[in-house]
């Protein structure tokens, strides 16, 4: 199964209790959250109280991106206001290993975020300390950008090492996954998708929006599943 997380900076502030309600009927899997210090990244967005306005409207996991410089510091903030997953950025300023243990202390999924520029080798000696890879397929920071084309051959180089390492980790795209590059990711190995301005959040109907997007994933999953077993 792959899963759809629709970005939630993406969606209308003043309506998010309404946008989550929407995308929750429509299909998503779960939430995604980026958390923007103005530092790490060059812009600000969400907190932890925002979170826990949210929690009680659904029952789908809460994914954090953890775009700050100093992520260690926020991780039990994050996890009482009603995080399930939390990713950290390997650029950031932060002791990995002991960032991931951290959050899996918490029972909560770790993640390893990475810039486009960053080599896959940090993930060298933390295979057995995280739960998923967040590639970032843009610069993080800002919404509506384009895909970086050399960011294909990085999923497919990250499938291959977790083949190569035995490891159960997910792979996580985020940044202009859209209905062109969502088949593409997808057959490269990708299980969770990131969705924003580029495919869930054009329209006011998010309802209509994220089912029509969650039968296309569908689709692409049954077809690939019916290849790899042809
Ligand atoms: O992480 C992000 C920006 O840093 C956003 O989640 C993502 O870019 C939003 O999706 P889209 O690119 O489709 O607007």
């Amino acid at each position: 199964m792959t899963l759809i997380g629709p970005s939630l900076m993406c969606a209308d502030w003043g309506k998010l209790k309404d946008s989550v309600d929407m995308l929750e009927r429509g299909g998503v899997n779960y939430f995604h959250f980026d958390i923007m210090d103005g530092s790490f990244v060059p812009n600000f967005t969400m907190g932890p109280d925002l979170l826990k306005a949210l929690r009680s409207y659904t029952n789908k996991p809460f994914d954090i991106h953890l775009m700050v410089q100093e992520p260690e510091r926020y991780i039990e903030m994050f996890a009482e206001a009603g995080a399930d997953w939390i990713s950290i950025h390997a650029e950031s300023k932060v002791h990995l290993q002991r960032a991931l243990h951290k959050i899996r202390e918490l029972n909560l999924r770790a993640g390893v975020a990475l810039n486009p520029s960053t080599p896959l080798s940090v993930m060298d000696y933390v295979w057995d300390d995280a739960d998923y890879v967040c590639l970032m397929t843009v610069n993080p920071g800002f919404a509506g950008q384009s895909f970086i084309p050399s960011m294909y051959k990085k999923i497919a180089d990250l499938d291959q090492l977790i083949a190569e390492n035995g490891s159960r980790i997910d792979i996580q795209v985020d940044g202009n996954i859209s209905y062109e590059t969502i088949p593409k990711v997808m057959k490269l190995g990708a299980t969770m998708l990131v969705c924003g301005t580029s495919s869930l959040f054009n329209s006011n109907d998010l309802e209509q929006k994220a089912a029509q997007l969650t039968a296309y994933v569908n689709e692409q999953y049954n077809q690939l599943s019916q290849r790899r077993n042809a």
